[in-house]
């Protein structure tokens, strides 16, 4: 059995699609990254990677490497999967949190559970996303940037 944690943080910016947990969600602004900045796929990967002793994100799919400019994290998350999958891990569930002032995420959490259960081949229900405000504290609440957090097990 082995237990992972993810974390990852994505600044606002203009002229870019808001997309977290592969869902693209209608806002004024789009969140800043080499990759699609999809904030909650890369801390569920860090997650998943932390489980078995493999790095980050970081580590597997450079911030430097043109391969992976504007690359979509839903493929970076198959692929980590993957991973997991032929080191003979199953996933038990993972907990995770958006931490976001605006927008709201509620009406966006069913989409986004589906989305992340299908890439890691599991029902729906091993798979909880919350959302948090910082109630308008940190840099979060003043709405320069989105947070995520993660906890999976797999055995
Ligand atoms: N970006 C967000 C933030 C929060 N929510 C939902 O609202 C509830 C209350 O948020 P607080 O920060 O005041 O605790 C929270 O439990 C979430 O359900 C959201 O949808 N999107
Ligand atoms: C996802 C990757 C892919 O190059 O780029 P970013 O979108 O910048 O995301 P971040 O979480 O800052 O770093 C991980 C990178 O590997």
């Amino acid at each position: 059995m082995r237990i992972g944690q993810g974390f990852d943080v994505h600044e606002f910016c203009e002229d870019r699609p808001l997309i977290i947990g592969g869902v693209t969600i209608p806002h004024e602004k789009g969140l800043l990254g080499h990759s699609d900045a999809d904030v909650l796929l890369h801390t569920i990967s860090d997650a998943l990677l932390g489980a078995i002793g493999e790095g980050d994100i970081g580590k597997h799919f450079p911030d430097n490497d043109p391969a992976y400019k504007g690359a979509d994290s839903k493929e970076l998350l198959k692929e980590v999967w993957r991973f997991v999958k032929d080191q003979g891990y199953h996933l038990e569930n993972i907990d995770s949190v958006i931490i976001a002032q605006k927008p709201k995420m509620a009406p966006y959490i069913e989409e986004m559970r589906a989305v992340i259960a299908k890439l890691l081949e599991v029902d729906a229900r091993r798979i909880n996303i919350k959302a948090t405000t910082t109630e308008k504290l940190g840099f979060t609440g003043r709405g320069e940037g989105i947070a995520a957090q993660a906890v999976c097990l797999l055995v």
